[in-house]
C-alpha cells in the first residue's frame, strides 16, 4: 500500500474538517482548483466504494432525479432556499408546501442522506449548494426535460441495442427514442405538439452550460469576423441557425454593443413562434431578427460572415450533418464561415459529462458527439476544411471550431 494508515487517517479527518464545514470551500473562486478538488473527492470517494454501495448506488440513479423532480415540483428547494440560512422545520415545510408531514419527512430523510439538503439538527432542515442548484432555471427544466424526453430513451436503450445486434445509432427515424416514447416521430417533431415538453427543452437549452466558459472566452468575434472596413449595417454578420431562442446571438450582441452589421436567429416555425410571443431579455432591445427557416432547405441568407451551429450537428448523424452543411456551403460567399460549437472529445479521459451528452444523443436520436477525427472526417466529406480549433471548458471539452470550404 502506497499511503500510510496515519497518512489516511489524516486526510479523512481533513476531508471531514472540510465536510463540517463547507463553507470554507464552497466559496472558492479558483475554478481550477475548485475543479480539481471535486473531481479528485468524486473519485476517490468512487475508488473507496465496496461492492454493495457501487451496486446500490447504481441501481438508484432513477430515483435521484425523480425525488429532485418531486422537491422541484413541490417547492422544498425553492422554500429552503428562501430561507436565507435559516432552518426549517419538518411542519414549516409541509405547511408551506402543502406536503403531508409524514411524505415530507421521508422526502427530506432522502434529501439529506445524499447531501441535497442540510440537517442540522433533528428537525431542521436547510439549504446547501445543491438545494440552491435546483432552484435555479437549468435544474428546473433540465431535470423535467430529462425526467419526460430523455428518461424513456434512456431506459430503452438496452432492448434497442439488444434488437439491433449491438449497431451504433445512425438511424433517426429509428432510435431509442420511438420505442421509449411509443411514437413513430423524431423529438423535434414530436415537441411540436408538445408545448409542456418543449417549454422544458428551450430554457434547457439557454442555460445547460451556466458557469462555464463561452466561447467569446478564446475567440473575438468582432475583431475576427467584423472589420468594421467591410461589413456595414447591412452585412448579416451572424446567423445562429437552429438557434432556439436565440439566447447565443443575444449574448454575442451584449459581448460586441457596438458591432455593425445583422444578426439573424434562425430555428423551426413553432420555435420563433414563441419567440415572437416572449422573447428572451435583450432579444428585442438589441435587434436581433427571427426567421423561420428548416436547415434541410437552401440557405435563404446569403454571403453572412458566420454560419453559426451550436449543438445542433450533435443532433444528427453525419449524412445528416452532411446535408446541413451543404445547405450553408450553398449560401457562403468569399469571406464566409462556419462556426461549430460543439464539444471535441478527447481520445482519452473524456468527461463525464461529455460523455452522458454522446448518450444522451444516441438514445434520442441516434446521434453523437465526436472527437477532432469524427469532426475532420465529416467536415472534409462535407467539403470543408478547419481553420482553427479552440477549447474552451475542460467540463464538455467545448470548442469552437471554424471551417470554411475547401476551395
Ligand atoms: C440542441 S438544440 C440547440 C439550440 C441552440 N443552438 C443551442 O446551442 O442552445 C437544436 C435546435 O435545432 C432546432 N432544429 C431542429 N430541427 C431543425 C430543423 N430541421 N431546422 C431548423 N432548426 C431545427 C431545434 O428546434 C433546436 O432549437
Amino acid at each position: 500500500m502506497d499511503c500510510k494508515l496515519e497518512e489516511l487517517t489524516a486526510l479523512a479527518e481533513k476531508i471531514e474538517a472540510i465536510v463540517n464545514k463547507p463553507e470554507t470551500v464552497t466559496d472558492l473562486k479558483n475554478e481550477v482548483l475548485r475543479r480539481r478538488l471535486r473531481e479528485a473527492g468524486r473519485k476517490l470517494s468512487l475508488a473507496m466504494e465496496v461492492t454493495g454501495d457501487t451496486v446500490h448506488r447504481i441501481n438508484n440513479t432513477q430515483l435521484q432525479l425523480a425525488a429532485a423532480r418531486i422537491g422541484i415540483q413541490t417547492g422544498i428547494f425553492n422554500t429552503l432556499a428562501e430561507a436565507n440560512g435559516s432552518a426549517l422545520t419538518n411542519s414549516t415545510l409541509a405547511e408551506k408546501t402543502q406536503v403531508d408531514p409524514a411524505l415530507m419527512k421521508r422526502l427530506l430523510r432522502y434529501y439529506q442522506s445524499l447531501d441535497m439538503i442540510t440537517q442540522p439538527g433533528d428537525d431542521a432542515y436547510g439549504a446547501n449548494n445543491i438545494t440552491r442548484a435546483l432552484t435555479s432555471l437549468c435544474a428546473t427544466s433540465g431535470v423535467n426535460f430529462f425526467a419526460t424526453i430523455i428518461g424513456p430513451s434512456y431506459n430503452a436503450l438496452p432492448e434497442f441495442l439488444q434488437k439491433t445486434c449491438y449497431a451504433a445509432p445512425t438511424d433517426p427515424s429509428n432510435c431509442s427514442w420511438h420505442l421509449g416514447h411509443r411514437t413513430d416521430l423524431p423529438p423535434f417533431v414530436w415537441m411540436q405538439t408538445h408545448p409542456e415538453e418543449l417549454g422544458y427543452f428551450m430554457p434547457w437549452m439557454a442555460t445547460n452550460r451556466d458557469g462555464l466558459g463561452t466561447f467569446h472566452d478564446v475567440l473575438d468575434f468582432e475583431r475576427e469576423f467584423c472589420c468594421r472596413d467591410v461589413t456595414d449595417e447591412q452585412t448579416v454578420v451572424f446567423v445562429d441557425v437552429g438557434g432556439a431562442m436565440g439566447h447565443q446571438s443575444i449574448a454575442l450582441r451584449q459581448r460586441y454593443p457596438d458591432m455593425v452589421g445583422r444578426v439573424i436567429l434562425q430555428d423551426q416555425a413553432v420555435v420563433i413562434e414563441r419567440v415572437g410571443e416572449s422573447p428572451l431579455p435583450g432579444f428585442v432591445e438589441t435587434g436581433i431578427e427571427a426567421m423561420v427557416h428548416d436547415f434541410f432547405d437552401v440557405q435563404p441568407v446569403q454571403g453572412a460572415r458566420a454560419y453559426y451551429l451550436r449543438n445542433v450537428l450533435h443532433d444528427w448523424p453525419d449524412h445528416k450533418c452532411a446535408e446541413i452543411l451543404a445547405n450553408i456551403k450553398g449560401a457562403m460567399g468569399k469571406d464566409s464561415v462556419v462556426l461549430i460549437d460543439e464539444m471535441v472529445l478527447p481520445e482519452r479521459g473524456a468527461p463525464w459529462r461529455a460523455t452522458q451528452a454522446d448518450f444522451t444523443m444516441m438514445a434520442s436520436l441516434a446521434a453523437k458527439e465526436r472527437s477532432d477525427t469524427e469532426w475532420r472526417v465529416l467536415l472534409d466529406e462535407a467539403g470543408f476544411k478547419i481553420r482553427k480549433i479552440w477549447k474552451y471548458t475542460d467540463e464538455c471539452e467545448d470548442c469552437i471550431v471554424v471551417a470554411v470550404p475547401k476551395e
